[in-house]
């Protein structure tokens, strides 16, 4: 569905600003210091978790100074809404999973589920290694944790580097809590 331009812009107006772009690309070089100390010399594949995560994606990987391969994993239980729902999959990429030591590349831990669903489905598929990197954590309870976390925001729902409100704000350059009354 569409968002028309006023309540767009009254969306944006009453968002709080959490993290600038300068706090998120702090956090982005420290997850790159974690990630190469664990992956550096393991050949990774990373799997970018569709759709949240093109943007913690591209920022991320020209940080990585090390051999990996890049692929995608879509799963995803939100759909535009502020609530999650039931996981639905849209790519599974098995076959190249199989063997390989992977890296699952996600905007955010807010329950953990979607990960959690991941994670499994990735050793079911016979991954060789698994390890998870989220740019945002939200302070709460957890399905599963992520090994690496670029920065931790209160429990609020957030729009920007990716995460979506009503599938807009993914290009908001920052991390916005949105206001209670639009949630
Ligand atoms: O920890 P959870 O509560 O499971 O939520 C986290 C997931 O929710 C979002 O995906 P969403 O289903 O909104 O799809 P999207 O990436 O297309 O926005 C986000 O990108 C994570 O993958
Ligand atoms: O707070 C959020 N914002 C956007 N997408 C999300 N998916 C889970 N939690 C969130």
């Amino acid at each position: 569905m569409k968002l028309d331009p006023q309540t767009y812009a009254a969306v944006a107006s009453r968002a709080e600003c959490l993290a600038t772009a300068n706090d998120i690309e702090a956090a982005l070089d420290r997850m790159a210091a974690a990630l190469t100390a664990r992956l550096g010399d393991k050949d990774p594949l990373v799997l970018c978790v569709m759709t949240g995560a093109t943007v913690v994606t591209g920022r991320l990987l020209p940080r990585l100074d090390f051999q990996l391969r890049l692929d995608y994993i879509h799963a995803s239980r939100y759909q535009g809404a502020t609530r999650g729902g039931e996981i639905g999959w849209h790519h599974r990429p098995s076959e190249a999973i199989r063997g390989e030591h992977v890296l699952v590349l996600d905007d955010i831990l807010d329950e953990g589920i979607t990960l959690e669903h991941i994670v499994r489905a990735c050793r079911e598929d016979g991954a060789a290694s698994v390890t998870t990197a989220v740019l945002v954590e939200k302070e709460r309870e957890h399905a599963c944790a992520a090994d690496v976390v670029g920065i931790r925001v209160p429990d609020r729902y957030l729009y920007g580097y990716g995460l979506d409100y009503k599938n807009y704000f993914r290009n908001a350059p920052g991390l916005y809590a949105v206001a209670d009354v639009d949630c």
